[in-house]
């Protein structure tokens, strides 16, 4: 069986309807075996965002997805990530995640695993190739084997349109208040990158 682990952080629930396209697209190579799992939430943001509506409900429907561990890391021959952007960069509730992996990474148990990522923003031009561009380097750090989300089978990303999908990474737009659905097209691409990752890493690891 090849293991595709789906990792993601998501504060109004963007990201998680992203990453459960991402799983299933993962879980259609017959053969793969997908885990789907949340990275924590910060304390001092849930006190926070205690009292607002789109928060409350966003944590409420992913309160059954179990917490990431180090040991889900190990567990995984491919990995689909799903970060939102925080100032243009991976929010601080995932590097946390990444640093606090460092032994890991000292004794090479996170190399040749294969991976990629699906990232969110709230405007167009708010940071989603620089969000996957950034986040990528430590993705190097560890060793990891980086897939893209190619044109060819991605032909929605030649578009005008205020949709997701770069060559670095499938991505959608959460509108600047949070109330922009992903379109169609973004679960499409994130589907498609989440099953390029499963074959990728059964033809690897097997
Ligand atoms: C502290 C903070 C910083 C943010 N920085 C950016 C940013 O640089 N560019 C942008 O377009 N959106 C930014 N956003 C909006 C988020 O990227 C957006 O809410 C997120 O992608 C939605 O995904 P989610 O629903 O899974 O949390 C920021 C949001 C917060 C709370």
């Amino acid at each position: 069986m090849t293991k595709v682990l789906v990792p993601y952080y998501s504060t109004f629930g963007h990201i998680y309807s992203m990453m459960k396209a991402a799983a299933e697209g993962a879980a259609e190579v017959d053969g793969v075996e997908v885990k789907l799992v949340r990275v924590e939430e910060f304390d001092a943001v849930k006190q926070a965002m205690s009292e607002q509506d789109a928060y409350i409900q966003a944590q409420e429907a992913q309160k059954d997805v179990p917490v990431a561990t180090h040991d889900d890391l190990l567990w995984a021959d491919g990995i689909v990530w799903g970060i939102p952007t925080r100032y243009g960069n991976m929010p601080a509730q995932m590097k946390q995640f990444f640093d606090s992996a460092g032994s890991l990474w000292m004794n090479g148990e996170l190399e040749g695993k294969v991976t990629g990522i699906v990232t969110s923003t709230g405007s167009i031009h708010g940071g989603q190739e620089t969000t996957a561009i950034t986040s990528l380097i430590p993705l190097l750090h560890f060793g990891m084997i980086y897939v893209g989300l190619p044109y060819g089978e991605n032909q929605e990303q030649l578009t005008t349109d205020g949709i997701g999908g770069s060559p670095y990474a499938a991505s959608t737009v959460a509108g600047p208040d949070g109330s922009s659905q992903p379109d169609e097209r973004d679960f499409t691409m994130a589907k498609r990158l989440g099953k390029r990752i499963a074959l990728t890493a059964q033809k690897l690891h097997g």
